[in-house]
């Protein structure tokens, strides 16, 4: 009989970082059917939604990140970071967890330094090929930290990082048959090719006015498209509703779906997304954002640039969209290659992967 083990899990703030958290989760409960998890995120964040509707339960903690900006809030940050200091040595203190998994975002940070400090053991999950300060400060107690790309070693000790790759959730896995199913679910056209386009977990500004101001252009193509907007920006872009040949959608459930509906796609650069689709094996142009930490997303595109596995525009050179984009659809030769090429660096048993190297931890 498997022994009862109880784990901490803590990411959040965005899809990027709550997903590889449930996967991971899901595969330790398959392992340990006993086993009792405790989620640690930010309150207020699409953690506190997803992942009750996963199934697990979870604590917020009142903690924010820094403004890159020079911001008001960044006054409350040093009082935030105290206080989820002590709330998160209280759960430690009361659930006693066997292992704690930090995959990213705001709560992880105190999570994570708390358990280390306890001396409990902590796995780190780095998703981007560019670490944040937090993470890099965390694996210095940490007892591995499992990663998606080479040459992390520059910032974590080298002994310590096994290469996993990104969670994946099992449906994104098995893909084979779903297309005919997904078109009809979006109520796409099967005769046309579609573009599928997709902002990352919160949508993004600057992809849905490239592609608005690109619309009417792009529908010349000969194409439907497949629109993830964002929450966020999903009232300004819904009324393309109605135009024939677009869906705009603000959050898809079932990305497995956009993807096996998809002839090319469009999309930003989060390390989750490509590690998607690495195993979707479709033709993609990233738009990587800018605005994150260390401006990882353009490292992490450029690592399947480099590998002639995907095509790169900067938002500096958005003007040149519509060029590269026909020139991709007038390119069979392009996509298959493209497509051949990003298929090799799927890495597509990075759960059980890392779940193996926690099960080490615990036993
Ligand atoms: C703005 C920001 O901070 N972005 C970061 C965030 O991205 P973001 O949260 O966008 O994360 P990823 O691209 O890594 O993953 C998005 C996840 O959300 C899912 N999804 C997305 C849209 C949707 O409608 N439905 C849906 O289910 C995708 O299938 C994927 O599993 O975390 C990533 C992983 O650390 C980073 O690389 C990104 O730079």
């Amino acid at each position: 009989m498997k022994p009862s083990i109880k784990v901490i899990m803590s990411g959040g703030g965005t899809g990027g970082h709550i997903y590889p958290a449930i996967s991971i989760a899901d595969e330790i409960k398959r392992r340990y059917p006993k086993a009792e998890f405790l989620f640690v995120g930010a309150k207020n964040r699409m953690e506190m939604e997803k992942v009750p509707q996963a199934g697990y339960e979870i604590i917020g903690l009142d903690v924010a990140g820094i403004q890159r900006s020079a911001s008001l809030k960044n006054l409350s940050f040093p009082f935030k970071l105290l206080g989820s200091l002590k709330e998160a040595r209280k759960i430690m203190k009361g659930y006693k967890p066997d292992v704690v998994i930090g995959t990213g975002g705001f709560a992880s940070g105190p999570t994570l330094f708390v358990a280390n400090f306890s001396n409990i053991p902590t796995v780190i999950q780095e998703q981007n090929s560019f670490p944040g300060v937090t993470n890099k400060w965390l694996s210095k107690k940490a007892k591995k930290i499992c990663v998606a790309y080479d040459g992390l070693e520059t910032f974590f000790p080298a002994e310590k990082i096994i290469k996993t790759g990104n969670p994946v959730r099992q449906d994104l896995i098995s893909m084979d048959g779903k297309r005919e199913e997904a078109i009809e679910s979006f109520g796409l056209n099967p005769s046309k090719k579609t573009l599928a386009v997709i902002g990352g977990s919160l949508g993004s500004g600057k992809i849905n006015e490239t592609v608005n101001r690109n619309l009417d252009q792009l529908l010349d193509l000969d194409l439907q498209i497949l629109w993830q907007t964002g929450n966020y920006y999903f009232e300004k872009y819904k009324h393309h509703n109605d135009t024939e040949g677009v869906t705009t959608l603000s959050f898809i459930k079932r990305m497995d779906f956009l993807y096996a509906a998809s002839d090319f796609i469009v999309s930003r650069a989060g390390a989750g997304t490509i590690s998607e689709l690495c195993i979707v094996g479709k033709p993609v142009i990233f738009i990587p954002s800018p605005n994150v930490a260390e401006d990882h997303q353009t490292k992490n595109a450029l690592a399947l640039v480099k590998e002639e596995a995907a095509i790169m525009l900067k938002e500096s050179e958005l003007e040149g969209f519509n060029q590269t984009l026909t020139s991709l659809i007038d390119d069979k030769k392009l996509q298959e290659q493209l497509s051949e090429n990003i298929k090799k660096l799927a890495l597509p048993n990075a759960t059980k992967t890392i779940v193996d190297e926690i099960e080490k931890l615990i036993k």
